[in-house]
């Protein structure tokens, strides 16, 4: 007897790799508090605006910031009380940023629907009544909460980057305050462990943008993850390397080694003085061109066969001790 289970279907971003020229590129900006993520976004929707006559589609996923300085096509406080929330359930800010995601997510498919909309208009049936749509965008640009792990570690970000990702080549930004690693390798260093659990989390290619470059250039922190002996140098300088935690620390960064020659994409820029954008775009659009459209592709579908055996394998097993089942019925 053959077990019938259900194929798996690709997401729709695999057809459209393969089938379509252009595909607009989505940036999730991720970092710890103040890192520069907002003013990273307004800074990018400039430069494509102004500098590349091409379009960004803004998305603000923190509920809880007062003013944006860029134009957010889709807004969660648009749906979202923040305040309200606060009080209804009786949180803290924190809690409430994360329950605010939450509610979101179950109104996510909405927002999907537009952005594929606004993406693919040719995809969409269209009545005569309705108007001549949009040109297509190039640019989706997603704004995360300042509290990282409210994006980061919830099953909210997951849904929302997850479904990104189905959807359009996605790239992930990692932004850090580079002026705060300048003073400390060890905050430098737990910005990349940071990074790589985040890599580890949605293996989605990654760029670590290194921001605030007007205040300090970002050549020490690309020598630092060039070079394993300069990086201990640095911290032999400011902590103590004996004992348990010169230990651990040295074994994190050999760590840290593998991470930053196979998967780091890294850049500097100044949101402030929009310095460096070329070289961002550049790392950008590799990381979308190839570390999407090939690694994760290519990892995206063979997670989706190992899934398809463990469906056959568990039909399997069922038939099996439906036959017994019967059999031991039969013999009664
Ligand atoms: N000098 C300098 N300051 C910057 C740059 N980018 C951001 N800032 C400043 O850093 C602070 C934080 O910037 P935001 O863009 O709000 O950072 P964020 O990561 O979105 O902050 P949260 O969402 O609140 O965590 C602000 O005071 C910005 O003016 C930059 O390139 N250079």
């Amino acid at each position: 007897m053959t077990s019938t289970t259900k194929t798996l279907p690709l997401p729709p971003v695999v057809e459209r790799l393969q089938t379509r020229e252009k595909n607009p590129i989505c940036i999730i900006c991720v970092g710890m508090a103040g890192s520069g993520k907002t003013s990273l976004v307004n800074r990018i929707q400039e430069s494509l605006e102004e500098d590349l006559d091409q379009s960004a589609y803004c998305v603000n996923l923190d509920p809880a910031t007062l003013s944006l300085p860029y134009e957010a096509s889709i807004d969660i406080r648009d749906t979202i009380n923040y305040k309200e929330v606060m009080k209804q359930h009786k949180l803290g800010p924190n809690g409430a940023i994360m329950t605010s995601l939450n509610l979101f997510t179950t109104k996510f498919d909405q927002v999907m629907g537009i952005l594929e909309r606004r993406a693919y208009p040719d995809e969409q049936e269209t009545t005569t009544t309705e108007q001549t749509p949009n040109p297509p965008m190039d640019y989706i640009i997603i704004d995360t909460p300042g509290q990282i792990e409210a994006f980061t570690w919830s099953a909210s970000g997951s849904i929302m980057s997850e479904s990104l990702a189905s959807a359009f080549p996605t790239v992930l930004c990692f932004v850090v305050d580079t002026a705060r690693c300048a003073s400390s390798p060890n905050t430098f260093m737990s910005n990349m462990l940071y990074a790589c659990s985040m890599l580890y989390r949605t293996r989605l290619p990654l760029v670590v943008v290194f921001n605030k470059t007007d205040v300090v250039s970002h050549e020490f922190c690309l020598e630092w993850m060039r070079d394993y002996e300069a990086f201990q140098k640095a911290l032999d300088e400011v902590s103590d390397s004996s004992g348990f935690y010169g230990s651990l620390t040295r074994s994190l960064s050999m760590a840290l080694d593998e991470f930053y020659s196979t998967f780091a994409n890294a850049c500097g820029v100044s949101a402030m003085t929009g310095n460096g954008m070329d070289e961002f775009w550049t790392t950008v659009r590799k990381a979308a061109e190839q570390d999407f459209a090939l690694d994760y592709i290519e990892d995206l579908k063979s997670r989706i066969d190992e899934q398809q055996a463990r469906n056959q394998a568990i039909a399997r097993s069922d038939i099996r001790r439906l036959q017994r089942d019967l059999e031991e019925e039969s013999t009664k």
